[in-house]
């Protein structure tokens, strides 16, 4: 994310974090190139347009704590990122509820233009309704009528990216002064419940067209949607138990969609903390306790759940119930694993050190070891790893965790090129013919 204080609230005092490089073109560059170097397949930029204010009635909390806030535009990272990489993706954050499509289309395709088809789009809805109001809204939409727009924002993406504009459109012929066919360049002409958008794409054909899609759905409206968008599902559970569930339900959902669940990755989000031996990571693991920030922790869990966690009794069970933020956040803590009750408190000191997801603290075996485990009995595909104190979190991933891995030939010595689709799902660089954007694709 770009921000100092993405998902472990407080290691920005570590005094040996550099997070606060993130104004940097440096820091960003330095990170693409570890990765790369490292054998990361993708960095997945988080992104929130607007201020974690439900903790308290106020931003000032999320403030003092530096919670996902100062943040800054993910996607503008990108192309320098990309200038000095060669193989390392790009999942870029972008909420369907605040920009129009048509802008944003043209985004993206420009995006995938100077990355050589290295970009991703995790298409989010939003749930602070701190965001909607900069934008004029009256308040936050409905959660499930969120999705209902997104499904829309969808077609005319797809139409603009797949249907717009035909391979071979761009004849540059100098000799009769022809740049583009207009006759291979059609307006989408598209008329829906939300959005009108008449004329033609902007952009010519990038390398993927559509980027490849992250969705994290997980209430049963999230599930639908990303069930029928979705390349690659995040998820965010805090045990295997809960997990489990998630990526059964996840498959499910994929499925009654008519697509092939096999296709369609589960990665849940997971911090890992290592070193040398298993006692030199956890003496690291309590140096990182030490600065880490439960107050901050409560804000961002408020923000994700939709609620004031200052109100909550802090050692009463937190109960189900429903929120109109991220439903899954709540459940995760309650009605997911009925066999474990969680107070505010705890869940405070849980997500002090990567969020709603899990920890893993030990020697790369050891964190390996954790790692396999969870893959056999959950079925998940893969992990989405958060940052911790920078830059040593990602050189304890590139220096410790992906050469134990490789040894274990759970990663390939080297890295995966291509598109980021031909990265992710090993078929070519458009999507699938079984994805809901190939029924817009130009045809002539
Ligand atoms: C790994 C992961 C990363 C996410 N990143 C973002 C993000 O950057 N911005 C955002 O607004 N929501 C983000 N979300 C939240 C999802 O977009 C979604 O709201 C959430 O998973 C719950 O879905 P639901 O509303 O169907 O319950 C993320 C979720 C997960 C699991």
């Amino acid at each position: 994310m770009n921000t100092p204080n993405h998902l472990s609230s407080g290691l920005w005092r570590h005094p040996r974090d550099r997070s606060r490089g993130y104004r940097t073109l440096e820091h960003w560059l330095d990170l693409a190139r570890t990765l790369e170097a490292g054998g990361i397949d993708v960095l997945f930029l988080a992104d929130v347009l607007g201020v974690y204010d439900v903790y308290g009635g106020s931003p000032d909390a999320a403030l003092r704590a530096g919670a996902q806030v100062p943040v800054g535009d993910p996607l503008q990272l990108v192309p320098a990122m990309a200038s000095v990489t060669e193989t390392l993706g790009f999942g870029v954050t972008a909420s369907v509820s605040f920009e129009h499509p048509f802008p944003f289309a043209r985004r993206i395709s420009t995006a995938d233009h100077l990355t050589n088809g290295r970009i991703g789009w995790n298409i989010v809805t939003s749930y602070l309704s701190s965001g909607a109001l900069n934008l004029g809204v009256s308040g936050q939409v409905a959660h499930d009528r969120r999705y209902d727009i997104a499904d829309e924002y969808l077609e005319v993406c797809y139409r603009l990216w797949e249907g717009s504009w035909a391979d071979d459109a761009v004849v540059a012929d100098a000799a009769s002064g022809v740049y583009v066919d207009p006759a291979k360049v059609r307006a989408i002409d598209f008329a829906g419940e939300f959005f009108r958008v008449p004329g033609l794409h902007l952009a010519e054909p990038s390398p993927q067209r559509t980027p490849f899609l992250f969705q994290a759905g997980a209430s049963p409206r999230g599930l639908r949607f990303a069930a029928r968008h979705a390349e690659a599902v995040f998820v965010a559970a805090p045990s295997d138990a809960v997990l489990a569930k998630q990526v059964a339900a996840v498959r499910a959902a994929v499925a009654e969609a008519g697509r092939d669940p096999d296709t369609v990755p589960v990665i849940n989000q997971q911090t890992v903390i290592l070193a040398a031996t298993d006692a030199d990571a956890e003496a690291l693991y309590r140096e990182y306790l030490e600065v880490a920030d439960p107050i901050g922790a409560a804000v961002l869990l408020s923000g994700w759940t939709g609620i004031d966690f200052s109100r909550l009794d802090p050692n009463a069970p937190l109960a189900a119930q429903g929120s109109d933020a991220i439903q899954s956040a709540v459940d995760a803590f309650t009605a997911a694993d009925p066999s474990r009750v969680w107070t505010p408190r705890e869940i405070a000191d849980y997500a002090r050190i990567g969020g709603d997801g899990p920890v893993v603290v030990g020697s790369p075996s050891t964190v390996a070891d954790v790692l396999e485990r969870t893959v056999e009995t959950t079925g998940v595909s893969g992990f989405n790893l958060a940052a911790t104190v920078s830059p040593e979190g990602w050189e304890q991933l590139t220096g410790l965790l992906v050469p134990e891995l490789r040894r274990r030939g759970r990663r390939p010595a080297e890295p995966r090129r291509g598109t980021l689709r031909e990265k992710l799902s090993g078929a070519g660089a458009r999507v699938a013919d079984d994805h809901a954007a190939a029924a817009f694709r130009h045809t002539s």
